[in-house]
């Protein structure tokens, strides 16, 4: 099994996480994991923060010489506004700075300061902040190393901004990159980008924030990862609920998705074929690859939708929690619109998602293992027949 924690606070010293259950042998690319936490920074629309930040990955533990070796993996990311913050995150000294007490529609900060029995928001809000994600980001890019060793690849690409729907579909994992590269986004529609990029410079004239929607796809997923035989084994489920567990991300959808309840079984079901190169495969994919909450070797599509960000220049109304007398929500630095980080995220959760799988279905201590295994899979897969060696 394999999991993840993290730790740290948006303006805290550093972001850290703890991966275990890796096997031994995969290659970690430092330059691999910067990349993604490169990409995680970017987007039009993303507020000052990303100006002081150059997210960059150390490894804390269990890797060595470029290998996993089995162990936990730790990795670490500091965050290079703690130097502008250390007073008033103190982790020992008294309170310094006015305390946040107008909590923002929206945000975590009333449900947590009741939950927490705290006064001040910025206590709920250092750690509900997205800042958490690089973590999460760096975790990902680990996880890609060990499917890529399988042939499995990940991408994204933003779908809509504010309401601007994106109308291209990649043909493949290097046409989605090659089509992506260009983009400030992440969206391979460039006439729909234009637009996007002018309803968030719309948006932030107004003091208002977007949301969007962004679609990440696997390739090369062979079948048979997840299971139907459990509730929480389905693949489905743990892929919406790690897309689900991204900052503001308040929908989910798999292959057709909501759009299965408005067709008839005849337009939406994949009809099943037989090649001898490919094994059984499909014409049409409104699955999204899982059928039953197994992978049935198509590409696996989610698609997650991201409300637009709580923090508002033109803020609505809030109360505040120490005289309880009507008042605006609190405004900081904040993001206009970070559909294209959450995409990033969203990569980077559904890799651990089929990272997990790969490893519950393969076994092995170490990566020869795994590839063994799944060679001999893919081969079995091929001939179609029910013996699987
Ligand atoms: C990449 C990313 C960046 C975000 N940036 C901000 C931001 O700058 N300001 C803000 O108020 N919310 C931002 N959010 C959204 C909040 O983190 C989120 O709305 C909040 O944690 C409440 O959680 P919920 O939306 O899941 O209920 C961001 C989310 C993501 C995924
Ligand atoms: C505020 C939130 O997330 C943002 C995500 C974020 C980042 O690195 O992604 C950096 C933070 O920067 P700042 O110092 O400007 O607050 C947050 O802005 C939030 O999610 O609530």
């Amino acid at each position: 099994m394999l999991r993840f924690m993290t730790a740290g606070e948006s303006h805290g010293p550093a972001l850290t996480a703890i991966l275990e259950g890796l096997p031994a042998g995969i290659t970690v690319d430092l330059k691999q994991i910067n990349t993604d936490l490169a990409r995680r920074q970017q987007g039009f629309g993303r507020g000052g923060r990303m100006l002081i930040e150059k997210d960059k990955a150390e490894i804390m533990s269990g890797v060595r010489f470029g290998q996993t070796l089995g162990s936990p993996v730790t990795l670490q990311i500091s965050n290079r506004d703690w130097a502008n913050w250390q007073e008033r995150m103190s982790q020992f000294g008294k309170p310094a700075g006015s305390m946040i007490t107008a909590p923002r529609p929206g945000h975590a900060d009333l449900p947590g300061i009741l939950k927490y029995g705290r006064n001040d928001v910025r206590d709920i809000l250092e750690r509900a902040s997205a800042r958490e994600t690089a973590a999460r980001v760096a975790v990902g890019a680990v996880c890609k190393e060990l499917l890529a060793a399988v042939d499995i690849k990940i991408g994204s690409y933003v779908v809509n901004i504010g309401g601007v729907n994106a109308q291209a579909v990649p043909e493949s994992y290097e046409d989605l990159l090659k089509r992506r590269q260009q983009s400030e986004l992440g969206c391979i529609d460039p006439e729909a980008e234009t637009k996007m990029k002018a309803v968030i410079i719309e948006a932030k004239e107004q003091g208002d924030s977007l949301g969007g929607i962004f679609e990440v796809v696997a390739y090369g997923a062979m079948p048979g990862l997840g299971s139907h035989v459990q509730w929480d084994r389905r693949l489905d489920t743990k892929l919406a609920g790690a897309l689900m567990s991204i900052q503001a991300i308040k929908g989910v959808e798999l292959g057709a998705g909501f759009a299965c309840a408005n067709l008839p079984g005849s337009q939406i079901h994949d009809e099943i074929y037989y090649d001898s190169n490919r094994g059984y495969c499909h014409h049409t994919n409104n699955a999204g690859g899982i059928e039953g909450g197994i992978t049935n070797g198509e590409p696996i599509i989610v698609r997650a939708a991201m409300k637009p960000i709580p923090t508002l220049m033109k803020p609505l109304l809030s109360i505040d929690i120490s005289s309880k007398e009507p008042l605006k929500a609190n405004t900081e630095r904040s993001d206009v619109c970070a559909v294209t980080a959450a995409a990033v995220v969203g990569e980077a959760m559904a890799a651990f998602v089929l990272a997990d799988a790969l490893v519950e279905k393969f076994g092995g201590d170490s990566i020869a293992e795994i590839m063994k295994r799944v060679t001999e899979y893919r081969q079995y897969v091929r001939k179609g027949s029910s013996d699987c060696g």
